[in-house]
């Protein structure tokens, strides 16, 4: 059997649905299925004026997609999409991509999930309590602890908290998380990246890593003892440094992952860097999961200017994942 992919578009307006269609038009070796509403594709298709055929996925149907194919499960939405305009009523649909999705990478009759970017403020407005991707499939894997990684050429980032408001940061730094964030990304370094003792560098989460604790007190209190007692487990971190020091070449090109306290604190940089070429990994999720380096760009859907450079290198992460795994 070739190597499965779920591909999930994500919000229906935004411009997963052109992404994914644009990058069908290439030959891939490997199954891509997605999990989708077949009309709201393929009107898309019509309007990005791209050919596209659907073919029903069948589980052991060893076939791969030809260029304008894909395979699809599809999934109805509730109502009409019109490319660029938020629909509440469509929440469900799109958490039920991510659930099937999920369940089908669980019980291994998929290799790994690509997913496309959803909007999280409109499943919210559905009705249904969502903060992303990251904090769903950890959810729905029945995983306590996972973390996101940004990867770009030259720099990743991961998160000891996500999508959490700014005010509760401070108190989601504990040292029992921060243990749990630094071993998963210690293994996932070891096991997913082939990194034997990796190198991780430590951001501080107050000004100039709290300036011996006149500029708050967590660093001292928390992050540094936490990090003392890693290190006498073997881990192998440089930190806490200041967060607006930490990103310059000198200490980049030795770590092997920089660890930001909060989403905003790392991320700006990982984009500034590569934004377009970046790819968001899960880290200690029980299935390959790799998805986009931005959201639904709703200005842009169905006008056939997105660039859709960070979904290749979704996938093409994905398969390097499945490959190593394999
Ligand atoms: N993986 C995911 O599911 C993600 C979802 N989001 C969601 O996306 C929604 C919109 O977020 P925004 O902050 O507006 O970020 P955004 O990334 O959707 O858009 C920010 C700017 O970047 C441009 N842009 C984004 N992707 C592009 C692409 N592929 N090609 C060319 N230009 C592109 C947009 O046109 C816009 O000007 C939010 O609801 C957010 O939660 C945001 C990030 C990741
Ligand atoms: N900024 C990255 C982001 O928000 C993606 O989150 P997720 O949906 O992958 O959890």
């Amino acid at each position: 059997m070739p190597i499965k992919l779920a591909i999930t578009p994500g919000e229906p307006a935004g411009i997963g649905p052109d992404l994914i269609i644009a990058l069908a038009q290439s030959q891939w070796d490997a199954q891509l299925v997605v999990l989708a509403d077949k009309n709201m594709l393929l009107e898309r298709a019509s309007q990005l004026n791209l050919p596209l055929e659907l073919m029903a996925y069948q589980q052991h149907n060893p076939q791969v997609q030809k260029p304008g194919q894909l395979f699809i499960i599809d999934i109805p939405v509730a109502n009409k999409v019109q490319a660029g305009v938020l629909d509440a009523a469509n929440g469900q649909y799109v958490v039920e991509t991510l659930r099937q999705a999920c369940a089908k990478n669980m019980d291994g009759e998929f290799d790994a999930v690509v997913t496309g970017p959803v909007h999280k403020g409109i499943i919210n407005k559905s009705g249904i309590s969502f903060s992303g991707h990251t904090e769903y499939f950890a959810s729905q894997s029945n995983t306590q602890d996972v973390v996101m990684m940004l990867s770009t050429e030259g720099l990743r980032v991961v998160l000891a908290t996500t999508h959490i408001p700014l005010a509760y940061v401070a108190k989601a730094i504990t040292r029992e998380r921060l243990h749990k964030v630094l071993h998963i990304v210690h293994t996932d370094m070891q096991l997913k990246f082939g990194i034997a003792q990796p190198n991780l560098f430590v951001c501080g989460l107050n000004p100039h890593a709290g300036e011996d604790g006149h500029l708050g007190r967590e660093e001292l209190d928390i992050i540094i003892p936490a990090l003392d007692e890693l290190r006498e487990q073997g881990l192998r971190i440089t930190g806490p440094l200041p967060a607006d020091t930490i990103f310059q070449p000198k200490y980049m090109e030795q770590a092997d992952a920089i660890l930001a306290m909060y989403h905003d604190q790392g991320l700006p940089v990982l984009k500034y860097k590569g934004f377009g070429d970046s790819v968001n990994i899960t880290l200690g999720l029980p299935f390959i999961r790799t998805s986009v380096d931005h959201g639904t760009a709703l200005d842009l859907a169905g006008t056939g200017h997105a660039n859709s450079g960070s979904f290749k290198r979704a996938i093409l992460k994905a398969l390097k994942l499945v490959e190593r795994k394999q």
